[in-house]
């Protein structure tokens, strides 16, 4: 038996033992056992420093079966995307088959926790479950922190600190499980969990770790081999090298464009090469992908038919799953993609290629962690495939291989440290502790704080959380009396609505030189919040964007004195989103601003989010109710990308911005006008399908006919309906 594996102990519980045969696992993968041995089952707290795709989602789902067995409750996982999420619901199906209804959770914040036994959520909706309702920290059984290295992460750090430290704060039962690939200092991070680590260095696929420099592979013994070149470019020989295996190649690019440029260089290059029948119905599939840019979706399917693709954040959903699906099926042999693509999407291949081990950052060059080397390294091998998984870091011109083998190859990941040191971050750490208790003393903030790993790793800030409440107060958020904080109105409503606290004081600044009648002024608004995701803009783009502003609002251009990046980065995400509501297609957002659909769709939930906070807070800082019905409308047409007019239908549930737009241009202007409308005459417009008819007959509560149109509509598809109806069908046509 290959090491690693271990039988499932005979103390295992009965819901360990069934979970196994539900998820076919015969034999424990070592991290699992010895999971189990550090009693995992019995809510111990545990780290789990375990390499990519050695079994620990399993784990988490043992604690959580176990935990749920033995003090009922509910369980949370916590992810820091909302990608990984749906990634991880569907191995989370399991647990339905227990009985245990899984939902996910990662946007509206206005939505409380859903009813269910188990959640899979972002750690901010998490975080902001935590404000709305307290009791969460100690309903919460079992609370999963998945890729718990983030404590690291300067925007995520603080929010997972917030809700570990909450949960420890509070006497609860509540087992919190840590996992990661990349954490060093597990120990330290176990002990600050008040739980103990569980490390393990076992693989399901054996790893080999190479550096190539010059058409050579260095091997940490210090040997090397040559690379044949065939094709003189040495990210398609590395690769193709592979493929000639059997194998698939991976290859992470450090920027977006330079990981289309390789794919579709490749794809010259190779031909016909590496494509197949499979590979062409995967292309094919890709084509018809919905919400692309045309232009994207059919160069990303002509590649796909070759057997090569590219993947990144920008593409849509659609795009994304098109390109993983067909590499898993193993239609496409070759991906370029940028180092998204390692975090949290489980697609390993048998090389991971590391073209350049450079990041830029604002305009620098710097290297990359070691931590993030070996998350992408970690994706060599594909189990129950490949026999092993080579990763290969490609050297630099004056690079030595010795250097990079030292630096990445044999060097530890960083240990993970605390990020809380910023005002930013404890100011809401301390507003979502003083949200939803109302008072507290200053002790107990400093109790709770003083549960956080920075105070563990660096002693309390007590002057820090002292300038925070300041802050909190100076901007009408919390009221301090003696040693007493008390959160405001205002305060409590930005912790429901989630926004950065320093909204507030940005939200007054701006709204005096800005007209809420006028909706780009709201647009710009909302880009220049804190949590706002902006759109870089470039040096050529400014004179199209100062355009864009004196023929949207030339008043603005007097008072928003001096443009640089940052209110450049706002004008233009303002010029997008103001597009994206007047119904500008995706297509053309990509063609006049080379914004991606997936930036789009990032920056127009970030924006809906945004905009219906500011709405809320706008009466507590004395703005009129209209500023806060246009902000809410605003949320809304940024939300479906549409003009006023079309809001009513798109509240119809099928009904987006295209089909809106269709239904009002035929007449159907109102849910009144519908009222009338029969299936038959909705389904002989564009895209009303009867699924779409039956959508729109059953909203408006005429479900009968909803069931009657869906019936003929399936009827027809088999042919059957002219048999049956005849000649009343013959008599509609002959009208
Ligand atoms: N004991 C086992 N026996 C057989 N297959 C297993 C076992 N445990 C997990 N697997 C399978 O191995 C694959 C990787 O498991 P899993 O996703 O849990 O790893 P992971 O450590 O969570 O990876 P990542 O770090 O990417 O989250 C999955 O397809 C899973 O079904």
């Amino acid at each position: 038996m290959p090491t690693g594996l271990y039988d499932i102990p005979s103390w295992a519980t009965n819901e360990t033992r069934s979970l196994a045969k539900l998820s076919g696992v015969e034999k424990l993968f070592e991290p699992q056992y010895m999971a189990l041995e550090t009693g995992v089952e019995r809510g111990e707290n545990l780290v789990v420093a375990a390499p990519t795709g050695s079994g620990k989602t399993f784990i988490a789902l043992v604690a959580i079966v176990n935990g749920l067995a033995r003090r009922g409750g509910r369980a949370f996982y916590l992810v820091p995307l909302k990608s990984v999420a749906y990634e991880k619901y569907s191995s989370f199906s399991i647990l339905a088959r227990m009985g245990f209804r899984v939902k996910i959770s990662v946007g509206d914040f206005r939505e409380g926790p859903p009813e269910a036994p188990v959640t899979i959520a972002t750690y901010e909706k998490f975080d902001s479950l935590l404000r709305v309702s307290p009791s969460l920290a100690r309903d919460a059984s079992v609370v999963v922190v998945d890729e718990i290295h983030n404590v690291s992460d300067p925007k995520r750090g603080p929010i997972l600190e917030s809700i570990v430290s909450r949960i420890l704060a509070n006497t609860g039962e509540t087992q919190i499980l840590g996992l990661s690939a990349t954490v060093p200092n597990a120990g330290e991070i176990a002990e600050w969990i008040g739980g103990r680590s569980v490390e393990s260095s076992w693989r399901p696929v054996p790893l080999r770790e190479y550096v190539f420099k010059e058409y050579r592979l260095y091997s940490p013994g210090g040997s090397w081999r040559e690379v044949p070149r065939v094709y003189g470019l040495y990210d398609l020989d590395l690769a193709v090298e592979t493929v000639e295996e059997g194998g698939q190649a991976l290859v992470f690019t450090y920027s977006r464009r330079r990981a289309v440029t390789l794919a579709k260089r490749a794809a010259r290059k190779l031909g016909r090469r590496l494509s197949s029948r499979e590979a062409r119905e995967y292309g094919a599939e890709a084509s018809r992908a919905e919400g692309a840019p045309r232009s994207v979706a059919d160069e990303l399917a002509s590649l796909i038919a070759a057997g090569v693709a590219y993947h990144h954040a920008g593409l849509p959903p659609s795009l994304r799953r098109a390109v993983e699906d067909a590499f898993r099926a193993g239609a496409v042999r070759v991906v370029y993609s940028t180092p998204t693509l390692a975090a949290g999407v489980n697609m390993p291949a048998r090389r991971v290629i590391i073209d350049s081990y450079y990041r830029y950052e604002a305009g620098f060059r710097e290297p990359i962690r070691v931590a993030e080397y070996k998350q992408m390294a970690g994706r060599a091998g594909r189990p129950g495939l490949d026999d092993y998984g080579e990763a290969v870091i490609v050297a630099e011109r004056m690079d030595r291989p010795e250097d990079l083998i030292a630096g990445y190859i044999q060097a530890p990941p960083e240990r993970v440290e605390s990020r809380l040191a910023g005002l930013r971050g404890l100011r809401h750490f301390i507003l979502g502790i003083i949200a939803p208790e109302g008072e507290v003393g200053i002790e107990s903030i400093e109790r709770v704080a003083g549960l956080t790993l920075y105070s563990r790793q660096r002693g309390l800030p007590r002057e820090i959380i002292a300038r925070a409440i300041e802050d909190l107060s100076i901007w009408g958020l919390a009221e301090v009396e003696g040693d007493r904080v008390a959160a405001t109105g205002l305060g409590r409503e930005v912790a429901a609505v989630y926004l950065d606290p320093e909204s507030v004081p940005i939200f007054k600044h701006e709204a005096r030189y800005l007209s809420f009648d006028n909706e780009f002024d709201i647009l710009y608004l909302i880009s220049t919040m804190p949590d706002m995701v902006k759109l870089a803009a470039t040096r050529r783009e400014e004179e199209k964007l100062l355009e864009a502003i004196l023929d949207a609002s030339p008043r603005m251009l007097s008072s928003v004195d001096w443009l640089g990046p940052e209110e450049m980065a706002a004008v233009k995400t303002a010029v997008v989103l103001k597009l994206w509501i007047e119904e500008a297609s995706e297509d053309r957002i990509y063609s006049e601003w080379g914004v991606h659909t997936g930036d789009l769709l990032n920056v127009v939930s970030t924006a809906e989010w945004i905009a219906a906070g500011l709405s809320r807070i706008a009466p507590y800082l004395g703005f009129s109710t209209e500023v806060s019905q246009n902000l809410s409308i605003t949320s809304r047409r940024i939300k479906h990308g549409v003009k006023p007019e079309l809001l009513p239908l798109v509240s119809i549930p099928g009904v987006g911005r295209v089909r809106a737009r269709i239904l009002f241009n035929a007449g159907y202007k109102s849910i009144h006008d519908l009222a009338t409308a029969r299936a038959e005459d909705l389904m002989r417009l564009p895209l009303i399908g009867p699924s779409t008819a039956r959508q729109i007959l059953e909203f408006l509560g005429r479900v009968d006919e909803a069931r009657l149109a869906e019936a003929r509509e399936t009827l027809a598809r088999k042919g059957l309906l002219t048999y049956l109806e005849g000649d009343a069908v013959a008599g509609e046509e002959g009208e």
